[in-house]
């Protein structure tokens, strides 16, 4: 149970930063980013290659540690509980556990967080919906890049996370298919009022979220500098 206010933002970081060593040098990734999401949003964070996004996602996902500023998940809670059940985070690379078949890797999270039943069906259903149930028994070696990111996308939804953060999940699909993905998460996190977060290069695809925040060379500007006080 979460015993958070309803409207407590799920993510709430003030001035929250990233520095990477580089050799002999500090490289600043994310510049003193501040932003809250809240239940029910929608959020595209575009920007070039190596503007941070994926760096920015991190942190938001409790993946990484800030190396100034702060972040909390007032809506969530503390952050070594947050993954896996409240936040599902999608990954850019693969991530797919190699020696578990489409299905035990869907399953897992929920093993994860000792759901001892058998959780199948359940998976299974989930991969229908996301149109791919014909590869509940292959190997993450047997998959195509796009399959593998559908597969990865629906394990982060698997334990109904209040927050979804997906960084580029049409990367490698064509625009159909993405497109088609991009409806199934909409309607997922529209019944389930989950927030989403997701980094893309294609516009079409950011337009479709209800906020667009921008990442130029880790500096972040949101769509409304008013949701930033
Ligand atoms: N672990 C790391 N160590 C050192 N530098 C890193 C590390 N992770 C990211 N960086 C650097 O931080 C910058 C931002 O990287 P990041 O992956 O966040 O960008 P991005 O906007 O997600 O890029 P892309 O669109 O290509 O995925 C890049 O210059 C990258 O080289």
């Amino acid at each position: 149970m979460n015993s958070a206010a309803p409207h407590a933002p799920l993510v709430d970081a003030a001035a929250v930063g990233r520095i990477f060593r580089r050799g002999s040098a500090d490289f600043v990734a994310v510049k003193a980013a501040t932003f809250q999401m809240f239940a029910g949003e929608t959020i595209a964070i575009i920007g070039r290659s190596g503007s941070g996004k994926s760096s920015l996602l991190h942190l938001a996902a409790g993946l990484d540690l800030p190396s100034f500023g702060s972040i909390d998940w007032p809506g969530l809670g503390p952050r070594e509980r947050l993954r896996p059940g409240k936040i599902g985070m999608m990954f850019q690379s693969q991530s797919l556990v190699p020696s578990l078949d489409v299905v035990e890797n869907v399953m897992l999270p929920l093993a994860l967080l000792g759901v001892q039943s058998d959780t199948s069906d359940q998976a299974i259903r989930s991969l229908g919906r996301f149109g791919i149930k014909d590869l509940v028994r292959k190997l993450p070696e047997e998959l195509s890049g796009g399959q593998a990111q559908r597969v990865s996308l629906v394990r982060a939804l698997i334990t109904r996370p209040q927050l979804v953060i997906a960084d580029e999940p049409t990367g490698q699909l064509d625009r159909a298919s993405g497109s088609a993905l991009i409806d199934a998460l909409l309607s997922w996190c529209s019944e389930t009022n989950a927030a989403l977060i997701l980094a893309t290069h294609d516009l079409e695809i950011a337009a479709r979220m209800k906020r667009q925040w921008r990442m130029d060379h880790g500096a972040l500007t949101l769509d409304n500098a008013a949701a930033t006080t």
